[in-house]
């Protein structure tokens, strides 16, 4: 595996484009990886996330897929996720390709989780799996589904990061995590199907619940015994995986035909009788609220001593 570099990029750095000649200012580090550096940048007033590669190949493939499945969205009314490709000069003298994407401004699953409550998961898990399906739809799948690579933005707006690893269904997967992968859990090949991204999704869904003994158990557990009927037992154990432990035996052992069913299974489950639900008011709704209750108390202080 290539590893990323080693320098970084202070803030107020200008960044110029080789070919485009195009110029943006480094605020910070938003995160980094095997295949490189994420930076916010600003350009013309512009929030924009700058991946810088450590490696060429990796980071033109990555493009690739990106700029195959903006060809495939032209015409819809989403902002464009890659926005510009490009080179440049870093201190050491030497050349790094980059791109610029739309900057996601959100915070990673588990972060989101932890403030906001676990309430939110089910919205949460709804709203990538139509992610998932909105990719699936366009013969693609993302096949590196993990927590470091989902963020959420307002209401639980899922969004996915790292498109490093997304591959066209009927292909072999080429980049995944181990927990996560179906071929390291004896589940299944790694031949890129909508049921390799709902397996993935699963252990996520065990992993945002029980990380530790997730942890203990692929450190314990044998190659030959690694089954997803071992994945099953530490949500069965869980209180809150324990109701979703049909949806997830279904997702864990390829059962559902596509992520639309299971995000309709997903929904059922969701809207299930004593489920409860996340539904925070919004914050200009707070706002509001708290305007008028001011807004009353003057008026009532005002009326009495007048
Ligand atoms: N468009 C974006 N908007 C906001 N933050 C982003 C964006 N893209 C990436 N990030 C942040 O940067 C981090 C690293 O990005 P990314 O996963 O693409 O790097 P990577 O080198 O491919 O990582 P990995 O080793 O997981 O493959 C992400 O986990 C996320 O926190």
């Amino acid at each position: 595996m290539i590893t990323s570099f080693e320098w970084t990029l202070p803030r107020g750095t200008v960044i110029k484009g080789k070919w485009k000649r195009n110029s943006y200012r480094v605020e910070r580090l938003l995160g980094e990886g095997a295949n490189g550096k994420v930076f916010l940048v600003e350009r013309q007033r512009s929030w924009y996330a700058m991946k810088i590669g450590a490696d060429t190949v990796d980071l033109q493939s990555e493009v690739n897929v990106l700029q195959s499945i903006a060809k495939q969205r032209k015409g819809s009314r989403a902002e464009p996720y890659l926005v510009e490709v490009d080179d440049m000069r870093a201190l050491d003298g030497k050349e790094y390709p980059f791109y610029i994407m739309r900057y996601i401004r959100g915070a990673t699953l588990s972060d989101y989780l932890m403030k906001q409550g676990m309430d939110w998961f089910p919205v949460v898990g709804y709203s990538l799996l139509g992610k998932l399906a909105e990719l699936h739809d366009g013969g693609w799948t993302f096949s590196d589904v993990k927590v470091e690579n989902v963020m959420v933005a307002d209401y639980g707006r899922v969004e996915l990061v790292d498109y490093g690893g997304v591959t066209a269904m009927g292909k072999s997967v080429r980049q995944f995590t181990e927990i996560y992968d179906r071929g390291y859990w004896n589940a299944g090949s790694r031949t890129a199907d909508a049921r390799y991204d709902l397996f993935s999704f699963g252990v996520l869904c065990i992993q945002l619940h029980e990380s530790q003994r997730l942890a203990q158990l692929t450190a314990s557990l044998l190659p030959q015994n690694r089954m997803p009927e071992e994945l099953l037992k530490l949500a069965h154990a869980n209180p809150r995986l324990k109701p979703l432990t049909g949806w997830l035996r279904q997702a864990l052992n390829g059962e559902f035909k596509d992520a639309r069913e299971a995000a309709g299974s997903w929904r059922q489950w969701m809207h299930r009788p004593g489920q409860r639900h996340a539904t925070p008011a919004p914050s200009w709704m707070k706002g509001l609220f708290v305007a008028s209750a001011a807004l009353l108390a003057t008026t009532i202080y005002w009326l009495l001593n007048s």
